[in-house]
């Protein structure tokens, strides 16, 4: 089966010449649901589609409403151009049921994608200049149908070593960013706090008054638009308590997770991924269900006992309707899906037919 986004291409072929497989072509038997729903406060069809990342521009994003995903969110960009890392990305990662979040065993990853179902993702983030992206964003924005919702994700980019004052130049780049997402007039807003490629382990999530002060500064210039944060997965229940007390009265949700780390190896025992820092890298899929499903339950427990609103999308090993089920019974307000949909192309259509 073609994945819509092919993991044996380069991810410059990907975004020249996708979405390839099912995805590519038109759909079949797709149902509308009867129950709408509602996201932030705008109506959703279904609250289920695809996480920042597979989604690469306006065409696959069209491509995925017309598949009945009706949530996506376009890959994360940037305020300037960033190039993606070496090829490989994306490769089979071989798991034995869940992936610790503290295994320091290696794990073989290998190109044998057939019949994967966690792989790796370490991209880096790669961007267009926003000449290039601020059209085709508004492109995707206006490729949804009713009841459907485009989510714009940016994150900012740290200042060369030397630049004068890092620090403000830091939270300034985030809300150029965010600015820039605005006037495609993209209705939500996804902010990546949890990316593993700016900088050090330490993400920007784990460190919550920092994460505040952009969020407040982010949310000043955007205004009413909904801000929601992209969370990696927090092993500690008092730092993620800190983050939402923190962030809480600021931003509109939180989405959670992304990837979690891992050592990765060919069946030599070198690093499966060519170049330097990429010995450890992200992986997605089945293997770390457990953990979007965890993230999930305990936002949705710090929510209920704080008094608060804030949406909760829940991401993490979705591949069939009952997985985004279980998401909506631990407190998700939406359910997102990249490795699973990249598997299963009708995964909208199967949500769609679902009940809730
Ligand atoms: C090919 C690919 C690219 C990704 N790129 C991004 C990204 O640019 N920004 C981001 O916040 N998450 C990114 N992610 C992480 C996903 O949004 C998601 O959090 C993660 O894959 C877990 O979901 P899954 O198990 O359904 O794959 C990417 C994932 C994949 C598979």
């Amino acid at each position: 089966m073609t994945w819509f986004y092919d993991p044996r291409r380069t991810y410059d072929d990907n975004y020249a010449h996708g979405p390839f497989g099912a995805l590519s072509s038109a759909p079949d038997g797709l149902s509308d649901p009867e129950d709408g729903a509602s996201l932030l406060g705008l109506p959703v069809a279904r609250p289920f589609g695809i996480p920042a990342g597979p989604l690469v521009n306006a065409a696959y994003v069209a491509a995925a409403f017309r598949h009945g995903f009706d949530v996506n969110v376009y890959k994360t960009v940037r305020t300037r151009a960033w190039p993606s890392h070496p090829f490989p990305n994306a490769l089979a990662v071989h798991v034995d049921g869940d992936l610790g979040a503290d295994r320091r065993e290696p794990l073989l990853a290998d190109d044998a994608l057939d019949d994967a179902t966690s792989i790796s993702n370490s991209f880096g983030v790669p961007s267009r200049d926003p000449d290039a992206w601020q059209p085709d964003m508004a492109a995707a924005v206006r490729a949804a149908g009713a009841g459907q919702l485009l989510v714009g994700s940016f994150q900012g980019t740290h200042p060369p070593a030397g630049a004068a004052d890092r620090e403000a130049a830091y939270v300034a780049d985030h809300v150029a960013a965010a600015r820039l997402v605005v006037e495609t007039g993209a209705p939500v807003l996804e902010m990546n706090l949890s990316c593993p490629n700016e900088g050090t382990g330490a993400l920007l999530c784990f460190d919550a008054p920092q994460a505040a002060r952009i969020a407040g500064a982010v949310k000043d210039a955007v205004g009413d638009v909904p801000l929601l944060l992209k969370l990696a997965y927090f092993a500690d229940d008092a730092a993620l308590a800190t983050l939402v007390d923190a962030t809480a009265g600021i931003v509109d949700g939180y989405a959670a997770v992304n990837t979690l780390p891992a050592r990765l190896v060919d069946r030599d025992g070198r690093a499966a991924l060519p170049g330097e820092g990429r010995e450890i890298a992200g992986v997605c899929g089945d293997a770390i269900r457990w953990a979007g499903l965890d993230m999930t339950a305990r936002l949705a427990r710090l929510r209920e006992r704080g008094g608060r609103r804030y949406a909760i999308v829940g991401v993490g090993g979705v591949l069939t309707a009952a997985h985004y089920r279980a998401y909506r019974a631990a407190g998700a307000d939406a359910v997102m899906s990249a490795t699973g949909a990249m598997i299963d192309p009708g995964l909208g259509a199967a949500v769609r037919r679902v009940s809730v």
